[in-house]
């Protein structure tokens, strides 16, 4: 799939730019719907598989799923899957709106590099691969990983514009970099992963933005706030949402004016994901809010995305039902990391499996449905 050429640009959402200069705006490729025929061969070497028809329920589905994003059926193993943790600060933190301090960040960063983090253990369990990349950690991190990085956290939302335009557009552009080169390694399957004190707030703020919610209905508790930092974080949400409110329309500036470079980063990584044809299991609340975003920087992005699980954060489920998605896992998840979503790619590779290594009925020898059965007459009927 890596191999497809790319169609030209033609969507520019921010073809205008709102800031008076003349930085052009940020074009993704077209993106293109799954492969029909896979799809109509998967459902149809479903019903001929040792089992009564539907009876592996969602696990089917899936199976399907991935048929239609590789364009083959019986589907193949993932040979590459990858997560991407976009790490970033955010002066929000220092308002009080998160139990942990932003220190936390660059100490987190450091331990998914040495292999300590959920994301690791659950990544290792999954065969994916993990790499972070630093947007705007506050601090110096490893040249290795912060060869995109925009600046050093991202402004306090809700007083300033999280980032000028310059990085808004340089964040998306590299997380776009970030796919292209993932796919051109040979991933076949892409998860995004959050890591940043304090960013459920502007997650938060987004989602209310683009769901046209309340600051009461889109926040959570994040890593475990008090009623006192909820108030504040509610408050801050409220604050934001003023000025996201007014750019909503278009992707670019609302990043800037409520994201942060993590999250713009994650929006482009995801949208050029879905360009690039390659199927994405998305996380929680704050990758869920950059995936709303990359829906509007490429419309139809959500086509080649899979939900793997329904985080606790109230946000959470807006982002799912905003996106019509269904969930593979709801385990009371809210770590992010890519955490939930990688602990859905066990039972995506059972589907596969599932579909690719079954017998037939044929292959078997074992009586299909009756006549009835498979015209789609119910027992009912037929005793009628
Ligand atoms: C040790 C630790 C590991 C984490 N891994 C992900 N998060 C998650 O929690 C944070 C967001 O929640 P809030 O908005 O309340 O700060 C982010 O760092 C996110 O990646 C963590 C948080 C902590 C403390
Ligand atoms: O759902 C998430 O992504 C999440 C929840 C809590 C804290 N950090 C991330």
């Amino acid at each position: 799939m890596s191999t497809v050429p790319d169609p030209q640009p033609v969507h520019t959402p921010s073809a205008e730019p709102a800031d008076g200069t003349d930085r052009p705006g940020i074009e993704f490729g077209v993106v293109r719907p799954p492969d029909e025929q896979a799809h109509r061969q998967a459902v149809a070497r479903h019903d001929g598989l040792t089992k009564p028809a539907g009876s592996l329920g969602r696990l089917e589905e899936l199976g399907v799923w991935v048929a239609a994003r590789q364009g083959t059926c019986p589907p193949r193993p993932f040979d590459r899957p990858r997560v991407v943790v976009f790490a970033g600060d955010h002066g929000i933190a220092t308002n009080g709106v998160s139990a942990y301090p932003s220190e936390v960040t660059a100490q987190m960063v450091e331990n998914i590099l040495t292999g300590g983090a959920a994301v690791n253990a659950l990544a290792a369990n999954a065969g994916a691969g993990v790499r972070v990349v630093d947007m705007a950690v506050d601090g110096e991190t490893n040249r290795t990983i912060s060869a995109h990085k925009v600046r050093k956290s991202s402004g306090s939302l809700n007083v300033e514009d999280a980032l000028t335009a310059q990085q808004a557009h340089e964040a998306v552009t590299a997380g776009r970099a970030l796919a292209d080169e993932e796919v051109d390694s040979g991933a076949d399957l892409l998860i995004a992963g959050d890591m940043g004190i304090g960013n459920t707030t502007p997650a938060a703020t987004l989602i209310a933005a683009l769901t046209e919610n309340e600051p009461v209905a889109v926040v959570g508790r994040g890593t475990g706030i008090d009623d006192a930092a909820w108030m504040r974080k509610t408050a801050a949400i409220r604050d934001a949402l003023r000025r996201a409110r007014k750019v909503v329309d278009d992707p670019l500036v609302l990043l800037r004016t409520a994201g942060g470079a993590d999250i713009a980063a994650m929006a482009g990584f995801l949208a050029q994901a879905s360009v690039r044809r390659t199927p994405v299991i998305l996380d929680g609340v704050v990758v869920g809010s950059a995936a709303m975003v990359a829906e509007e920087l490429a419309p139809g992005a959500t086509q080649w995305w899979m939900a793997g699980h329904r985080s606790v954060e109230p946000g959470a489920t807006l982002v799912l039902e905003h996106l019509d998605l269904r969930p593979v896992l709801d385990l009371d998840m809210r770590l992010g990391e890519g955490s939930g979503a990688v602990s859905a790619l066990p039972v995506v590779n059972a589907a596969i499996r599932v579909l690719a290594e079954m017998a037939s009925f044929a292959e078997a020898g074992i009586a299909g449905p009756t006549a009835d059965e498979a015209a789609g007459v119910s027992p009912t009927d037929a005793a009628d």
